[in-house]
Formats: C-alpha cells, structure tokens, sequence
C-alpha cells in the first residue's frame, strides 16, 4: 500500500505548495478538503493543516475534528493551522498588533526536538498572518520564538502533535524543507520511495480495480496530459481503452497525422476524426472568444458522443486532468472539482463517470511519469497547446482560409525555437494571426497584407507568465522567413506582455 501524508485544505493559497514539498521528499500526499479526512485509509502516516484566509474565531471559519486522529497520527498544524488546534485544545489566538508578512528571524529554537532537530536560532522563516496565538494550554509546550511572536512553534507534551506559525513551505523559510523533512521522515516515518516508478504501479493498480472490465473512452489532444492518462489507462485496463482524438481543423501544421503516428507507436487503440468540416461550419462568422470556446466545447461532445455510441457499453471517460485545473474548486469551498474547460457537460449528457488518473500531479510530475512509462521525448516535452487550438489564436472570425496561412508561420517560429535549441527554454510559444492589414513593399510592389504576432513566454504553471527573452537575431530570422514565404503576410511583432496583466492567449 502506498503511504500516504494527507494535508487538510483549510483554503491557504499555499496549500498546493505543501503539496509539492512533500512530494518532493519523495513522499506521496493527498490535499483533501479540510473536512474530509479520508477515514478508514489504513495509508496515511500523517497529516498537515494548512493555512486559512479565515480567523480561527470567525464564525464561519472552517473547523474540522481531530478526535479520530488525534494522539494515532502526526499532526502538524501550519499557521491557520497551528492557530487552531492551538485555539480549540483551551489556547487563545487574538488579533495581533498589525498584519506581519514577509521575514522573520526565529530566535529561541528547542533544538532537541525532532521537528526542529537541525535548525538553528538566527534561521529565516516566512509568515503571513493577521492573528497571533497568545496563549497555549498546558498540554503543549513553546519550542520556537521569534521577537514579535512568542509562539512561532509549539508542540503537545504527550501526543505527536507540532503547530508552527511561519509556512515552512514557502521557500523564503531557510529551514523549510529541513522542517517538513523532519515531519514527514522523522516523524512520520515515511520511506521516501514514492517516486514516478511507484506512482505507476500503484496508479495501474488502483485503475484495475476501480474499472475492472469497464469500457473507457478518452479524448486525446496529442498534448502531455491526456496522452500520459492514456498510456497509464493502456497499461491498466490494454483494449477497453478506446482514445478519440478530433481533427476540429484548427490545428497546427500537419498536427493530425504526426500524432496519430506517434500513437500507433505506443500501441494505443486510436480512432481520429476528422471533422473539420463540422467545426468550420459552426464557427462560421463568429467572433466572439468565449463563444467559439463553447461551439468547439460541445463539437468535442457531438463527436465523443457518436463515436462512444458505436462502441457499446462504455461506462467511463477519461481525462487527463492534473492538479492546477484543479485548484480552485478544491481550495475553499471544499467541493469536489471540476473545470473541464474545454469539455464541460461531457460526462452528464453522455452519462459516463469520470476516470482522472492524473488528478493529483503537477505538470513536470506528469512529464516524470510519461518519461518512465517511456513515452517518446517530443511527446513530453511538447508544449501545452490549448483544446480550441488556433481558433483563439485567430483574433475575429474563422475560416480555412486563416487558418492554412496560421499553421504556416505557426510552423516556422515553432521549427525555428528547436532549430535554435530554444524550444525548451520556453513554456509555450505560437503565433497569433492579428484583425489588422498593413502596407509594406515587396520588390516594387505595394502589398496590403496580414499582420502576425508572435507570443512565447516562460512560466512554470501558465498561472503567471513572462515574454520569453528571445534573441534578436533569432526573432530576425523567424520574421524574415514568415513574410517570405507566408502568402498574405507582410509583418510580424513580438509579444513583450507578461501574465499578469496579460494572458498568455490573446483571446
Ligand atoms: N483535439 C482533441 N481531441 C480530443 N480531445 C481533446 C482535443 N483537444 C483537447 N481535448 C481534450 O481536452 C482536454 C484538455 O485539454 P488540455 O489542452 O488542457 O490538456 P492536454 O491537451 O491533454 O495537455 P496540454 O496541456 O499539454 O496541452 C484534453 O486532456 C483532452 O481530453
Ligand atoms: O485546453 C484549453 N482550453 C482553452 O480554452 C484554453 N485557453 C487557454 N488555454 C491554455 O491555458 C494556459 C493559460 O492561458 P491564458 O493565460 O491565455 O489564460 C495556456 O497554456 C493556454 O494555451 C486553454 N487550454
Ligand atoms: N496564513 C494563514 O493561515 C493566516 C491565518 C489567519 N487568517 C491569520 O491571519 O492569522
Ligand atoms: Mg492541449
């Protein structure tokens, strides 16, 4: 059984970033909703609360109870965390003085204890609070401090109990990833074995026994996620796993045949579609960004829908959701998920549940997975590219026309970043065919042709982005080459936007 560490979600905007800390200690974890502890799992070792928007005295802050948990497994409470387990075992957390946010210094440290076994006094910690625990019950006992806050860590005399005010998390706290370890190894006892190899064993497991001999659809994009989520699903379940993949005719150059070769290559059981015809029809004369993401939306369901309906008894759609789509809906409201962006409604009208095999990955854990499972390089490392493809990089209205003349420069600035060894060094790159005509001069000719913007930017999670810094005599070439050899072009820009206040699609 893989061990687990669970974090109870109390809404912190750093609850995720637990996350990946554990993980990266090589530790399995699971973010669940603060109140919903999965009892009964035999696999957890520990848990951590997280931090909270919320004031453990607000009426409606979120209170969970630890009676099941509490003196059978670690516990660390973290910041909101700490304040509560401090406020509802007889302490008192008060409003401080003002806000404190940012660096601290610790300067009493108990280094005999096992959480803080390794940090010195004079270590950095990061703290966001507005509260401060002023008093703690006799049961615990202060084992940190700094000069404002005299409770910056505590622990329980008796039980495996530990509360710390500062985000051990954040990387800003110097002894962080020292603390967490001291938690998750030390006291949890963890193995530290879970890694990509052990996640597909256990994943290919679980999914065996949660489908059985179930049928499973999977709409395939070519993109990372949903091409590791069927390579796993493969591993598990072999033919009942049917990938629909959908030419909706508006994607890159060539895209449709490249990926459905590199799929025969994997010995996936693929069935492309084309239906660009359908596609263009719908989209004829809108304009509208969020109304083409809703026409190609439920175009994706129509071809799901009658190609699942040639199958017979499909119980299942697969996704290849990971954790960031995830974020939202999880944090706070405590409800379970659910953004599918470009597939909303799919699993009501088509009456099949969801198979996310992915869901608890970050991107790069993703790409570790699909590495292991020895999936092609290219395939990993490609870049995201969005469901409606260039439908929003088609700023107005669609028709084959734009498009064939997009795919074209798309692919040039595309095969010019690996050309150069570029491509990896940027999280996304593409070109953005703009509403706008322009007068230049070819030979002796006046041409009143398209303008094109090029877009590539750096991020780790597509939540914020940066204009990648690309070399000049790079951009020159790309440019060149695009007004050149694209009919219809005469201009082309470089996107020097960063997310936010942009995005990183122009629509
Ligand atoms: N052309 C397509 N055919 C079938 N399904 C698609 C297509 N495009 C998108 N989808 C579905 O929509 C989901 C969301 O797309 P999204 O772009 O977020 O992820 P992805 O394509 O799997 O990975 P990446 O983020 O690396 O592009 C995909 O996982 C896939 O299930
Ligand atoms: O599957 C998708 N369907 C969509 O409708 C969509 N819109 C944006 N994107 C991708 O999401 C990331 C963030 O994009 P923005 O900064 O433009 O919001 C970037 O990686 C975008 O390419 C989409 N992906
Ligand atoms: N980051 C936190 O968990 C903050 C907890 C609480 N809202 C406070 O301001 O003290
Ligand atoms: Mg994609």
């Amino acid at each position: 059984m893989q061990e687990k560490i669970i974090i109870l979600d109390f809404g912190s905007q750093t609850t995720q970033l637990i996350g990946r800390r554990v993980r990266e200690l090589n530790t399995y974890c699971e973010i669940v909703p603060y109140n919903k502890f999965p009892h009964g799992d035999e696999s957890v070792i520990g848990v951590i609360l997280s931090g909270s928007p919320f004031s453990v005295y607000d009426e409606k802050a979120f209170r969970t109870d630890l009676s099941s948990i509490w003196g059978r497994l670690p516990i660390l409470g973290i910041c909101y965390g700490a304040q509560f387990i401090a406020y509802t075992n007889g302490g008192k957390v008060e409003p401080a003085g003002s806000r404190e946010y940012g660096r601290a210094r610790l300067e009493y440290v108990d280094e005999s204890d096992q959480l803080l076994r390794g940090i010195r006094p004079g270590s950095q910690v990061w703290m966001s609070h507005g509260d401060t625990i002023t008093g703690i019950s006799d049961k615990f006992e202060i084992i940190a401090s700094t000069a404002d806050v005299p409770v910056a860590a505590y622990r329980s005399k008796e039980e495996k109990v530990w509360g710390v005010q500062f985000h051990p998390e954040v990387y800003h706290s110097e002894c962080g990833t020292q603390l967490l370890s001291n938690f998750v190894k030390g006291i949890c006892g963890s193995k530290c074995d879970w890694n990509a190899a052990s996640f597909i064993e256990s994943t290919v497991a679980a999914l065996k026994e949660q489908l059985g001999d179930d049928k499973v659809v999977l709409g395939l994009s070519g993109g990372v996620d949903s091409s590791v989520a069927a390579v796993l699903l493969n591993k598990a379940i072999g033919k009942n796993l049917t990938c629909i993949f959908v030419d909706h005719g508006m994607l890159r150059k060539d895209e449709f045949s490249d990926v459905m070769r590199d799929y025969e290559g994997l010995g996936l059981n693929v069935i492309g579609v084309d239906a660009s015809a359908k596609f263009f029809k719908e989209l004829a004369g809108v304009t509208d960004p969020e109304k083409k993401r809703k026409i190609i939306g439920k175009g994706f369901i129509d071809v799901f829908d009658e190609e699942a309906h040639k199958l017979t008894d499909v119980k299942w759609l697969g996704q290849g959701t990971i954790y960031p789509d995830c974020i939202e809906s999880l944090s706070i409201t405590g409800t379970t998920i659910k953004s599918h962006h470009n597939v909303g409604g799919l699993p009501e009208k088509m009456n099949l549940r969801l198979c996310e095999p992915l869901r608890l990955l970050f991107k790069d854990e993703v790409r570790a997975v699909g590495r292991q499972l020895g999936m092609p390089e290219h395939l990993i490392s490609r870049h995201p590219f969005p469901g409606p493809g260039l439908a929003v990089r088609i700023l107005g209205d669609i028709t084959p026309e734009k498009v064939a003349v997009l795919q074209e420069a798309d692919a040039i600035f595309i095969q010019g970043l690996r050309d150069h060894g570029l491509y990896d060094s940027v999280w996304q790159a593409g070109v953005i065919l703009l509403p706008v005509q322009s007068v230049g001069v070819m030979g002796d000719e006046r041409t009143y042709e398209r303008a094109v913007a090029l877009r590539a930017v750096t991020s780790t999670d597509a939540m914020t982005a940066d204009w990648a810094r690309l070399p000049y005599d790079f951009l020159a070439e790309v440019s060149n080459k695009i007004i050149n050899k694209v009919k219809g072009v005469n201009r082309v820009t470089y996107d020097i936007s960063s997310k936010p206040p942009s995005t990183i699609e122009w629509e």
